[in-house]
């Protein structure tokens, strides 16, 4: 059950962390994941230095379109960051392990804050296809049957057995985001809410999306949980944005169905927003203020 662990393992991420660190001279303070359709925020940082995956000892390969499966260092403004154009998913055949163990590099690469999005279909019925939710708390359905990615033996080199989740999502960070989006004149599609994890691939069906919506979710999706639980459980400060990209189907009379092409259409429509919202927030950020 725990052979995978060495997946996430310390000296497999440091020695991945070892080989960018020879290879760049930025040191990034915050780490950027990019959801389904949502590359392009990487374009946003300057001096970049770039890494395909598939050259990166130790790491995963992108298997999904719409995620690039590159690393991009790079700076924005004066903050120095790392970006990952692409994640990766339980439902691409990858252990949880694995799933999260660039989180675990970002760390060792010394970064502070993680900055997560991704792509969801909106379960709350006031939200519009293009809003953009700050994620204030998530329900991890994987981790309700145990798939969970702190699972294994504990590595006190990275954090302690039992984490709590209660502040996952950093508060200061959140209030931040609000702040920024407001000011950029977003109000009308800023939203807050409570993102729920599935495994994928298939979307989901209307009996699930009522059952996770009475649960208290406004959006679903399938990544960004484990890797905030991974984030947290090192210490560094999250902030997670969900791009509503479809709306999920509640009831029998709709005939809409969820589709990858949509979600990744209303990426590229949303994405001068998202790169503004994040130009203009990262160098905002707190340092060296870790919980
Ligand atoms: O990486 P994210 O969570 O943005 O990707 C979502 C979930 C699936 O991978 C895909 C479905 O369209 O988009
Ligand atoms: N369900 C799950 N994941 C998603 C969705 C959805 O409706 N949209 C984008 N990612």
């Amino acid at each position: 059950m725990f052979s995978e662990s060495a997946a996430n393992g310390f000296e497999e991420c440091s020695a991945t962390a070892k080989w960018l660190l020879s290879k760049t001279e930025i040191r990034p303070l915050v780490g950027i994941v990019c959801g389904s359709g949502l590359g392009s925020l990487a374009d946003i940082l300057e001096d970049q230095i770039a890494f395909q995956y598939s050259e990166i000892p130790n790491f995963p390969k992108s298997t999904v379109h719409g995620h690039a499966g590159r690393l991009v260092f790079g700076m924005l403004k004066k903050t120095p960051c790392v970006c990952m154009q692409g994640r990766f998913h339980l439902y691409e055949g990858y252990s949880i392990q694995k799933v999260t163990m660039p989180i675990r590099i970002f760390k060792l690469l010394g970064v502070e804050t993680v900055l997560l999005t991704n792509a969801a279909g909106g379960l709350n019925q006031d939200y519009n296809v293009g809003d953009i939710m700050i994620i204030k708390d998530h329900i991890n359905m994987p981790g309700f049957v145990g798939i969970h990615p702190l699972s294994g033996p504990n590595d006190e080199r990275f954090g302690i057995r039992f984490p709590s989740m209660s502040d996952a999502y950093d508060r200061e960070l959140h209030q931040l985001a609000h702040g920024v989006g407001v000011e950029l004149g977003y109000g009308d599609f800023l939203r807050e809410g409570v993102y729920c994890v599935l495994g994928g691939p298939s979307f989901e069906t209307i009996a699930e999306c009522r059952l996770i919506n009475k649960l208290g979710a406004d959006a679903v999706g399938m990544s960004t949980v484990h890797e905030v639980i991974v984030a947290r459980h090192c210490g560094m400060r999250v902030l997670a944005l969900s791009l509503i990209t479809n709306k999920a189907v509640l009831s029998y009379e709709n005939q809409e169905k969820a589709n990858h092409e949509e979600v990744l259409q209303t990426g590229r429509w949303r994405a001068e927003q998202l790169v503004k919202l994040f130009t203009t927030l990262v160098p905002r950020i707190p340092r060296g203020n870790n919980t």
